[in-house]
């Protein structure tokens, strides 16, 4: 019988693309989401089933119906300037969220998790390169709020023999190579889709969020990952727990990091056009510089990133953009 996991958040960006990684690995995405941000469209690897992780009966639900294997937990509030401006929005539906699906597990006797962390709970750390091991130190509601969820999950690990693999993402981009789903915010926020609609002109200008920070070039550097590389990433990590490999946690990154005039530069080139830009101010809660190192999810994971050049992700988010998009 094919095995089923719960995918919280399987109709975002990131989810749905781990769903189409999943289905192609021999297992059934149960998609659970609210479609608060997420699109019914995109879940096209197994059923959906609309809920919301405040509502522990909706979560005991569909784990009851079910019965998964495992569960991938994408389902979250993720943007680091609207945590800054309601923090306490992130932290009751980020860890209330997951507190109740943690519980639900421990109850129904679940004994897999995939967790999304992220890259935003080290906070700014003066550009070292940063590993699995640097000291978390979160500088915004949302990073905040995922290291939360990292330290209840050592503790349900411990108590209810939950295994887990916690996934730090730095910073995700591009869209399905095949063109089947890709990244559609609303309202969009992110660096590179806002970079594609102002070069498409569906917005005037890209603004530049500060060019003061102590980089090379004055702008932000982020250490960019297709999608696509990191949905396989969950497979993996979900393989490992199911042959028993137990705890793990891995930087998902490439290990090289690019300041937006780079990423600018580098959507000249693939697109062929001029990026409209206006320098603005720094936006609150962005560090200056985050790149990973990548060694441990090489070589402990056999992650083998095969599409994260900036030239790829850009290409695919390009691609996805001539695309009429999701509507439901
Ligand atoms: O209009 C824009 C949008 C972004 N940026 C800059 O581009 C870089 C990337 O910004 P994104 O908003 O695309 O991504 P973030 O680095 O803020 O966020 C990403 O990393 C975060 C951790 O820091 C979270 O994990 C979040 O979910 C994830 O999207 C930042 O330096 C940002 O200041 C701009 O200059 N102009």
């Amino acid at each position: 019988m094919v095995e089923k996991v719960l995918v919280t958040g399987g109709a975002g960006y990131i989810g749905a693309h781990a769903c189409k990684a999943l289905a192609r690995a021999g297992f059934l995405p149960v998609t659970f989401d609210n479609l608060a941000t997420g699109w019914a469209d995109a879940v096209k690897w197994g059923p959906l089933v609309r809920g919301d992780l405040m509502d522990r009966a909706s979560v005991d639900a569909a784990i009851a119906e079910h019965c998964p294997v495992a569960v991938l937990h994408f389902a979250a509030l993720s943007l680091v300037g609207e945590s800054m401006q309601d923090p306490a929005r992130y932290w009751r539906v980020n860890v209330g969220g997951a507190l109740n699906l943690l519980e639900a597990c421990a109850k129904a006797g679940v004994r897999n998790f995939v967790f999304s962390s992220t890259c935003a709970t080290y906070g700014d750390q003066d550009g070292v390169l940063l590993t699995e091991e640097t000291p978390q130190r979160p500088i915004n509601a949302y990073g905040g709020s995922k290291l939360a969820i990292e330290l209840m999950l050592r503790d349900f690990g411990a108590a209810h023999g939950i295994n887990h693999v916690i996934f730090r993402y730095f910073n995700v981009a591009g869209a399905d190579p095949e063109g089947e789903i890709g990244e559609q915010h609303h309202p969009e926020t992110h660096l590179i889709p806002l970079m594609l609609d102002a070069v498409a002109g569906k917005r005037p200008a890209l603004t530049v969020f500060g060019t003061d920070y102590p980089t090379p070039d004055g702008t932000c550097v982020r250490d960019y990952v297709h999608v696509t590389d990191l949905a396989q990433a969950h497979v993996l990590g979900l393989q490992g727990l199911l042959a028993g490999r137990g705890n793990g946690v891995f930087c998902l990154g490439t290990g090289r990091g690019f300041s937006v005039r780079e990423v600018i530069e580098a959507s000249r080139m693939v697109t062929n056009r001029e990026v409209p830009v206006v320098i603005g101010d720094r936006r609150a809660g962005d560090a200056a510089a985050l790149v990973c190192s990548t060694t441990r999810a090489l070589t402990d994971l056999g992650w083998d990133p095969q599409h994260s050049t900036l030239r790829q992700m850009i290409g695919d988010a390009w691609a996805w953009a001539q695309k009429p998009g999701f509507t439901s």
